[in-house]
């Protein structure tokens, strides 16, 4: 198979969907590899490394999406691309379609197969190409909220930790998965006085057993985030409804409730956000104020620690870009379910069922395209 990469181009998205070391791995079974020319320098891979694995470089973003069968991505397309991607193209790459229309206008128009890393679901629920960055988001959010909330950033001045003497910050965590459990990890290793809120209660017990004891589990409902919304001083918003549209837990009327410099990072904010108020941001410009409440919505915090994120998005990427390139998608997908749950478009129908609930679109099985073979096993 004839894979491309090409260079990210949202802000400051320096991560990539290939290494050197991944390169070596399609080549040596026989796939062609071709890399945007400086697509991995923000990771620290350089054409010369992409070429001694046996890649070859190629001058610009239009040739690497022409010559390709599969493009391995890591941020979805945006605009500059749509017209690039070619009717039968398999794009492999996080879409988020739920938090964007125009996108899946695109994807659909294109005739595209679109496979997401952010749908592929093992048996056991688990989404193996998002937990890496969602644990990079989890431990980023805490990092970037004790920023924020330092009064020269405009938040309440108050230091996460507390000192002795002096009480510890309150954080309040929106969901105890993969982003949750981590920021809570972080928080907690600062001395912060933790609330994770989820409204599964196993996970909530599970939660309770393995955090230190500065963390509390709380069953999430509006009436208890309402609760706590006067003590706290960093809400980082964590939850999941995999491939759909984040619910809005924390409503515009909610903001009057919370103390000035407040500080809300929204790390679902690439599902549409958990907080009303919540509207993408970018490395460049991360933050705004809504009613004396700092807003910090980056919709790719792993690109900006690109060395750990390529590493650990690349590492379960590849055993499955593996089987893509060995088998084509139609076959991968059969023979592996939890690839085939990857996928949310193909040749311009919805797949995917909570991509086609979020805009009214049909839900077409991907069983039109894969056949029932899990009937048969
Ligand atoms: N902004 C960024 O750069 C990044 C964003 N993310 C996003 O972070 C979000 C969370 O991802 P993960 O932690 O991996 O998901 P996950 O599936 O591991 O966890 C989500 C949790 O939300 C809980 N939940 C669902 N409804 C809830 C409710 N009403 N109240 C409280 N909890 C509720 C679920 O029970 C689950 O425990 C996703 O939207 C993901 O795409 C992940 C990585 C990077
Ligand atoms: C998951 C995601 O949105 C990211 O890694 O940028
Ligand atoms: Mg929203």
């Amino acid at each position: 198979m004839i894979i491309g990469v090409p260079k990210e181009i949202k802000n400051n998205e320096n991560r990539v969907a290939l290494t050197p070391a991944g390169t070596q791995e399609l080549v040596k079974r026989g796939h062609e590899v071709y890399i945007q020319t400086t697509a991995g320098e923000g990771s620290g891979f350089l054409d010369d490394d992409y070429v001694a694995s046996g890649a070859q470089i190629l001058p610009d973003i239009q040739s690497t999406y022409a010559k390709a069968d599969m493009i391995m991505k890591v941020k979805e397309p945006i605009e500059e691309e749509y017209e690039l991607i070619k009717e039968d193209q398999l794009v492999f790459t996080y879409f988020h379609f739920a938090a964007y229309e125009d996108l899946t206008k695109a994807m659909i128009k294109s005739k595209s197969i679109c496979l997401a890393y952010e749908t592929v679901e093992r048996p056991d629920k688990s989404l193996p190409l998002l937990v890496p960055m969602s644990e990079v988001a989890g431990r980023m959010a805490i990092q970037e909220g004790a920023k924020y909330l330092e009064k020269p950033l405009q938040g309440r001045g108050i230091l996460l930790g507390g000192v002795p003497g002096v009480r510890p910050a309150k954080v309040m965590i929106l969901g105890g998965g993969v982003v949750g459990t981590n920021a809570a990890k972080m928080a907690a290793g600062m001395g912060a006085d933790v609330t994770i809120m989820d409204v599964n209660l196993q996970r909530l017990r599970y939660l309770d057993d393995v955090m230190p004891a500065n963390v509390n589990t709380f069953m999430s409902s509006e009436y208890n985030i309402r609760e706590m919304l006067h003590r706290v001083d960093l809400i980082v918003g964590a939850v999941l409804i995999p491939g759909g549209k984040a619910p809005h837990l924390v409503t515009r009327d909610m903001l009057k409730e919370m103390r000035p410099g407040t500080v809300l990072v929204d790390v679902a904010v690439d599902q549409g956000g958990c907080i009303e108020t919540c509207k993408p941001t970018t490395h460049q410009d991360p933050t705004y104020i809504i009613d004396d409440v700092v807003h910090y919505c980056v919709a790719n915090m792993p690109g900006a620690v690109p060395y750990t994120s390529t590493l650990a998005l690349t590492n379960a990427t590849l055993p499955y870009a593996i089987q893509l390139a060995e088998k084509g998608w139609v076959k991968a997908c059969q023979d592996n379910r939890e690839l085939a749950l990857g996928l949310n478009i193909i040749k311009g129908d919805v797949v995917y069922d909570a991509v086609a609930d979020a805009y009214g679109y049909d839900h077409v099985p991907f069983e039109k395209y894969l056949g029932n073979v899990w009937d048969k096993i």
